[in-house]
């Protein structure tokens, strides 16, 4: 680890378990010294309020990695250009911030502390600012339509939309979602399909306690609404030059970014062996069942193994989809792709070490409850 990562890491320990005092503050300075800025956040701050702070502290705890951050951060840069941010809210964030640790770490705060959140920071800043330069010939949002929408269980939607202007993202990647039913709460979602000539996108999404975004889409959307999509985002894609067969691991709605790249493997897959594995709490909760079904009767190269961890007598594989997998490897000469909750992503991970999978064949994007 180098000074600078160890002086910020060192540092937030001091402050990490009053993180939610550090974040009021945080906030209050920031709409204190640009009032402007509080339209940019939901109404409801309490959904808001750990979001951005955790999103810069983990930025920043990833500068001794910049090669590996550099296109996160861009990426990250391009789509915060949906909050038009410009070039003076990343100064009024920086010194916010500062402020906030500073508070916080009391007389335990140094000039070398101070020194490497200012470096720290300027570094991420810059690799953000960046990336939303580099966009710039594209829209900072993309509007787009809403032309299906289906219930498909108790809670799960999949909804087809329709946007305006070309939106250009490679499959297993992810962008934000506003819709006008929860203004400017954004969320994550992957589009469920390969890019199409018609400009429309479908999405998977399950309606979960305290995701409004998530219960809105589910409950309320409907066609016709009018939704805002951000630039893609993720890493998690095909590599079309590698030769290794796949594993493919999906848990409830994580399988949208799967299905995509199952989508473009459609398209030119001829020797490459699919194993696609897919979870869910029950039956009912198997949403796409049939259309996996479908494509595995007509692509050889396919096997779909769904399982159900919480319906003892469904008829097929029971428990939860981190342990079916380990039933049918090894899989240490696969390429491996793993979508669902963060829980799931780990679990499987665990999984995965345990039948000696290199991690550097292993993809994931782990992204909060939605
Ligand atoms: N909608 C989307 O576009 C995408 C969603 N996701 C994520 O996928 C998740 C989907 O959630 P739900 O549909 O509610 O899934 P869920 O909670 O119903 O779980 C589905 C299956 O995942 C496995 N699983 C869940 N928790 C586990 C654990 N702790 N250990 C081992 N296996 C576990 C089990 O096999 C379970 O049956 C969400 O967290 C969402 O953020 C990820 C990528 C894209």
């Amino acid at each position: 680890m180098n000074s600078l990562s160890h002086l910020l890491k060192e540092s937030w320990a001091l402050v990490e378990d009053r993180q939610d005092k550090v974040a009021s503050h945080f906030y209050a300075r920031m709409f204190l010294s640009d009032p402007q800025l509080r339209d940019l956040f939901p109404v409801h701050m309490d959904v808001q309020r750990a979001r951005l702070l955790d999103a810069i502290v983990s930025s920043i705890q990833t500068v001794d990695d910049p090669v590996r951050f550099g296109e996160y951060l861009r990426s990250l840069g391009r789509d915060h250009r949906k909050f038009h941010t410009e070039p003076q809210h990343y100064e009024t964030v920086r010194f916010a911030l500062l402020d906030a640790l500073r508070t916080y770490c009391g007389e335990q705060w140094s000039p070398a502390y101070e020194q490497a959140w200012r470096d720290g920071y300027d570094q991420i800043a810059a690799a953000m600012q960046r990336g939303a330069e580099e966009d710039a010939g594209n829209p900072p949002y993309w509007h787009a339509e809403v032309v299906a929408h289906e219930r498909r269980s108790r809670d799960i939607a999949v909804f087809t939309c329709h946007t305006m202007q070309p939106l250009e993202y490679e499959a297993g990647q992810y962008l934000s979602v506003e819709t006008h039913y929860q203004p400017r709460l954004w969320r994550p979602y992957s589009p469920a399909n390969a890019r199409r000539s018609d400009g429309t996108i479908d999405f998977h999404v399950r309606a979960v306690g305290a995701g409004w975004v998530s219960s809105a889409l589910v409950r309320k959307l409907q066609p016709g609404d009018m939704l805002k999509l951000a630039a893609p985002m993720g890493s998690m894609t095909l590599n079309r030059q590698s030769t290794r067969d796949i594993v493919f691991v999906a848990g409830g709605t994580g399988l949208a970014p799967i299905k995509a790249m199952l989508e473009v493997l459609a398209g030119y897959n001829r020797n490459r062996w699919v194993n696609l594995f897919v979870g869910a709490r029950d039956r009912d909760d198997l949403y796409d069942l049939e259309t996996l079904l479908a494509a595995a009767e007509r692509f050889p190269w396919l096997q779909v193994i769904p399982a159900c961890s919480n319906d003892p007598g469904w008829g097929g594989e029971e428990g939860n989809i981190s342990d079916v997998v380990g039933r049918y490897g090894p899989w240490d000469n696969h390429d491996v792709f793993v979508s669902g909750s963060p829980d799931m992503v780990k679990a499987t991970m665990r999984t995965l070490a345990e039948l000696r999978v290199p991690s550097i064949r292993i993809k994931y994007d782990a992204f909060g409850d939605m």
